[in-house]
């Protein structure tokens, strides 16, 4: 790989895995050797983006609740860019309407969450809209679940977070996702790229589209930046 490969902001749902959502194995051994900072940013909770890296052996480097929380490595302070307040009593009202979460008992998708929530997308979106808009609070739909969380936080702010925390500029990374909860670290990222799996909404937003879709994708997509950066 060049050494002068640019600091990588990626996505986890839809971009290091294959359809079903498990982490395509042939992204490891990339993430590893990285010559660059590697940034996970995910809409999951927490736990989920330090295990990835904890598990890969990398540095811990985590946007996770879309960009609520801020990890810039293990010795500093967690950074929490929204507060969890409104969002919590969104979540009373949600379910006091007689509408569940979507996860089961144990809902293991919002149990550690500090700053958003999570709705499973066979639960109802209306009243959650409806919702949000009484909390002022937003809605993002990634394909994979509804988010409601902060107006103020998305993927884009905490990569700006992030950068200043590294001491690096935002627009030296490149981010590569699939979902409308990527656009915002696209804009914010000097160079984006959406996998093929990227609803057409999303597509037109990065600098480049792969043809392989997924993981496949990914893997596309930084032998892109590899030869832009030769
Ligand atoms: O949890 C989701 O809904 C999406 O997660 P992602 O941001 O890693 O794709
Ligand atoms: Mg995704």
């Amino acid at each position: 790989m060049p050494e002068s490969l640019p600091p990588l902001t990626v996505d986890i749902d839809g971009t290091l895995t294959d359809d079903s959502r498990a982490v395509d194995p042939r992204v490891f051994p990339v993430l590893q050797s990285w010559p660059s900072a590697v940034v996970i940013a995910t809409g999951k909770a927490m736990p989920y983006p330090v295990s990835l890296c904890e598990f890969l052996g990398i540095e811990t480097r985590v946007i996770a609740e879309n960009g609520g929380v801020v990890i810039p490595d293990r010795q500093r302070d967690v950074i929490f860019l929204a507060d969890p307040e409104t969002v919590e009593s969104l979540a009373r009202a949600y379910q006091e309407r007689g509408h569940s979460l979507g996860w089961g008992s144990s809902d293991l998708v919002n149990r550690w969450r500090a700053t958003e929530l999570a709705v499973s997308r066979d639960s109802p979106l209306d009243p959650l809209v409806e919702l949000a808009d009484e909390y002022g609070l937003t809605v993002v739909d990634t394909g994979y679940a509804y988010h409601v969380h902060e107006a103020s936080v998305d993927k884009g702010v905490a990569l700006q977070r992030m950068a200043s925390e590294l001491d690096r500029n935002p627009g030296e990374f490149a981010f590569i996702g699939d979902s409308p909860n990527d656009v915002p670290g696209f804009e914010i990222a000097g160079t984006a790229v959406a996998v093929d799996n990227a609803p057409d909404s999303v597509k037109p937003n990065a600098d480049y589209t792969t043809s392989k879709a997924y993981g496949g994708g990914f893997l596309e997509a930084v032998e892109w930046l590899s030869e832009r950066h030769r």
